[in-house]
């Protein structure tokens, strides 16, 4: 496939893609949303993302990075269910403390966050690069401010829509279809701003930043979760970068870039910055356990469905099903290859994070000067 072959994620490609899938609220379980695809676009959607990792024309950063929309687009297309599965509703991680479950910490790390961007009830508040819209939800619960969460995937905001009308949230919602390199929003229309492990898919962590920037009201509040490599990643060790080319490829990123690239990029956007450090090395009270964790489970995890999905076995048993459901016919082919996908970001991630040369919390806070 060359890059002309490749299927543009756009709206009426996931509206036919998921049609099946989103006008069923019920369809909750995994192997109902896998039903309900259509076979061909899911098909065709895997061979897209996997073009830009195999040897083609596409396979190189350049191209992945000129590429982005599409990338990350059918990424998300493809990864979504999968997510939703594992996960829950709030796409990033989170450290955790003896007993706490990983909705709590996931909860907790997004109330430090909103705190951080001194978000009240009122504001009118940006997410940016929202998901299914977890954090904005758990933001309006948190703070009573108004939450419009910015996101380029059609099927993300579908969900995230049919999520905020079950949450009764519609008034204090709005889901955007937008590309965060060029925001469709006036200058200086926010009181904060803040995204959550999301503008690591941008090519360019200053484009971002200066959008970011630019909707931001003066004197208001910007703060993020980068996922960034650390000062210990070696470009010229070849584990370093394999395992950085693997979180990339397992999780829909173009390149990841290092913290002073992002802390760089953030000082270049205008902001006056308050905090930047590295959450991943936290070691107060309350965060005993590292972010990775949930992912480093080697033996079943008993903790429900989604604990038992995302341990090792898991996994395995996972990729397994989806092997079958493929073979009978009911998961379209190439599903299974989206689950290998994730087991890739999974122990890269890990692996990256053993090595301590990535960080999903490189907690950056600033603020617009007033004038
Ligand atoms: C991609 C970015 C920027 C953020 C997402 C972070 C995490 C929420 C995901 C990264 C790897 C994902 C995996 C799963 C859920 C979501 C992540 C942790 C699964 C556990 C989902 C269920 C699958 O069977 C296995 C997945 C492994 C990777």
């Amino acid at each position: 496939m060359s890059k002309n072959q490749l299927l543009e994620p756009t709206p009426e490609l996931s509206k036919a893609l998921h049609a099946n899938v989103v006008s069923d609220q019920s369809a909750s379980s995994l192997v109902n949303r896998l039903r309900g695809k259509n076979k061909d676009l899911q098909t065709k959607s895997v061979d897209t993302y996997q073009q830009f990792w195999k040897n083609s024309e596409n396979n190189n950063e350049k191209s992945r990075t000129n590429m982005y929309k599409t990338l990350t687009n059918t990424y998300y297309n493809l990864a979504t269910d999968f997510y939703e599965y594992g996960w829950g509703e709030s796409f990033h991680f989170a450290r955790k403390s003896i007993g706490e479950t990983l909705r709590e910490s996931i909860r907790r790390h997004e109330h430090i966050l909103f705190s951080s961007a001194r978000i009240a009830p009122g504001m009118k508040v940006l997410d940016v690069g929202c998901g299914v819209g977890g954090p904005a939800r758990e933001c309006i619960r948190f703070t009573g401010a108004h939450v419009t969460g910015l996101n380029n995937n059609d099927y993300q905001i579908q969900r995230a829509n049919i999520y905020a009308a079950k949450h009764k949230q519609e008034n204090y919602s709005t889901f955007v279809k937008g590309d965060f390199m060029d925001m469709p929003f006036e200058d200086n229309s926010f009181d904060a701003v803040y995204a959550i492990e999301a503008t690591c898919h941008a090519p360019v962590l200053k484009g971002v930043y200066s959008q970011m920037y630019r909707v931001l009201k003066p004197g208001g509040y910007f703060a993020i979760y980068e996922w960034c490599l650390t000062d210990k990643y070696d470009d010229n060790n070849e584990l370093h970068r394999k395992l950085a080319l693997d979180i990339e490829h397992g999780d829909g990123i173009a390149k990841l870039f290092s913290t002073q690239v992002a802390l760089q990029a953030a000082k270049d956007a205008g902001f006056e910055i308050e905090v930047a450090t590295d959450l991943a090395h936290e070691t107060t009270i309350g965060n005993e356990i590292p972010w990775y964790a949930d992912l480093d489970v080697g033996m079943i995890n008993f903790n429900g469905l989604q604990g038992f999905a995302r341990s090792q076995v898991g996994r395995i048993f996972t990729t397994n099903a989806v092997k079958l459901l493929e073979k009978v016919g009911i998961a379209p082919a190439g599903t299974y290859q989206v689950q290998e996908v994730l087991a890739t970001a999974a122990d890269s991630l890990v692996g990256g994070a053993k090595k301590e040369i990535f960080t999903p919390m490189y907690l950056i806070v600033g603020r617009k000067p007033m004038n």
